[in-house]
Parts: structure tokens; C-alpha cells; sequence
């Protein structure tokens, strides 16, 4: 029988402007493939099992529609989500800018001090177009506490790092032996 620790339900929401990147990751991480025209998304949830130092994570992760500074966070968003990808575009200043931007809305919404969080500096393989510096990307991490990471979903590099990144911030707040549900932040109580 599988011990309580063996499979965990997490859900991760994926959350930055619009095109840079959020659904090809998702996608190049749950279906191992590229698309490359973009397709404006609306919201869609993907699921895949994750086995991480020896656990399986059973992960939600919800694509969302991108973002821009007028943009309301919605429940669903914040309420019961585990941990939380934050995308910028490194050929983007303008989508690096909202990570502080959107961060903020959801520590507001979700009245915490701190959230599980990844950021992610996409499209890294868009060198020539550079917008953003990687050493950039680390110190806005560090000031909000979170992991950061480049990826290219185009060349798959780093895309699985990302949800095994998020997975290890979650764990950091939901500490294993602690009994599920566990109240890591006010954003999982539903
Ligand atoms: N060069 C390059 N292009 C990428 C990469 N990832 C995504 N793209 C392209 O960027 C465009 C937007 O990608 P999407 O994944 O749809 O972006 P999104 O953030 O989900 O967009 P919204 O649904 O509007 O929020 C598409 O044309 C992708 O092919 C990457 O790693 N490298």
C-alpha cells in the first residue's frame, strides 16, 4: 500500500505577461513537444506526475491567461494553489518588470508574507535579443525569496528544472512529515 508520503496532490499555478512563454513550457514539460506559432491562451489545467527525491507529486499546473498591470487576479490564481511560476521573457524588459507586479498582487491577495515561488526567465535561447541579464533575474529572486531559473522550451533546457524547483519551495512550507491538508500559507485554504 502507498505510504501517506508516497503520492501528493500539488497544484502550481503559471502566471506572468502575455507570450512569454508560459504554455510552451507547460506544454514542452507535460507533452514533450513545441508549438511554434503562439496561440493567445485562455485558461487551461494540465496535470503530470512528478517523482522527486523519491516521492510522486501528483501536479495541477494551470496555464493562465497573461497578465498585464490591469489585470485582476482571480481565485482561482491563489485560492488552494501550492506553489506559484512566475514567467518573464529575457528579450523582455517590459514582462520582467511585472514579476514585482504580479508577486505583489498575489502576496496581497493572498495576505502572506511569503509564497512558494519560482521565477522563470524564459526564451533564454533568444540570446541576441537579450533584454534582461541573467545575474538581473537572481537578484530580483533573492529580494522575493524565491528560486529563479532560465529556460528554453524551444530546446527543452531546463523546462523539467522549473516544476522540480517549484516542488522543493512547496516542500520548504509543507514540511513531509507535516499531516495533510496542510496550512503552509493562507493562499491553500479554500
Ligand atoms: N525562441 C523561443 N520562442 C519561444 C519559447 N517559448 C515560447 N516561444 C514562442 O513565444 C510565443 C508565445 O509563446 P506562448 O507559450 O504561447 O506564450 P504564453 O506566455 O503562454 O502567452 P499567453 O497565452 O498570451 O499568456 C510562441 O510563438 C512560442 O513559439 C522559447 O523558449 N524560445
Amino acid at each position: 500500500m502507498a505510504s501517506h508520503d508516497a503520492l501528493k496532490k500539488r497544484k502550481i499555478a503559471v502566471l506572468g505577461s502575455r507570450s512569454v512563454g508560459k504554455s510552451s513550457m507547460i506544454v514542452q514539460f507535460v507533452e514533450r513537444q513545441f508549438i511554434e506559432s503562439y496561440y493567445p491562451t485562455i485558461e487551461s489545467t494540465f496535470t503530470k506526475s512528478v517523482s522527486l527525491n523519491g516521492t510522486t507529486y501528483d501536479c495541477k499546473i494551470i496555464d493562465t491567461a497573461g497578465q498585464d498591470e490591469y489585470s485582476l487576479l482571480g481565485p482561482n490564481h491563489a485560492i488552494g494553489i501550492h506553489g506559484f511560476v512566475l514567467v518573464y521573457s529575457v528579450a523582455s524588459r517590459k514582462s520582467f518588470d511585472m514579476i514585482k507586479v504580479i508577486y505583489d498582487k498575489i502576496i496581497n491577495f493572498c495576505g502572506v508574507a511569503d509564497i512558494p515561488c519560482v521565477i522563470v526567465g524564459a526564451k533564454m535561447d533568444l540570446n541576441n535579443s537579450r533584454q534582461v541579464e541573467a545575474a538581473e533575474g537572481e537578484a530580483l529572486a533573492k529580494k522575493l525569496h524565491a528560486t529563479w531559473v532560465e529556460t528554453s522550451a524551444k530546446n527543452n533546457v531546463n523546462v523539467a528544472k522549473v516544476f522540480d524547483l517549484c516542488l522543493i519551495e512547496i516542500e520548504k512550507q509543507v514540511p513531509p512529515s507535516m499531516p495533510e491538508p496542510a496550512k503552509p500559507s493562507s493562499c491553500i485554504v479554500m
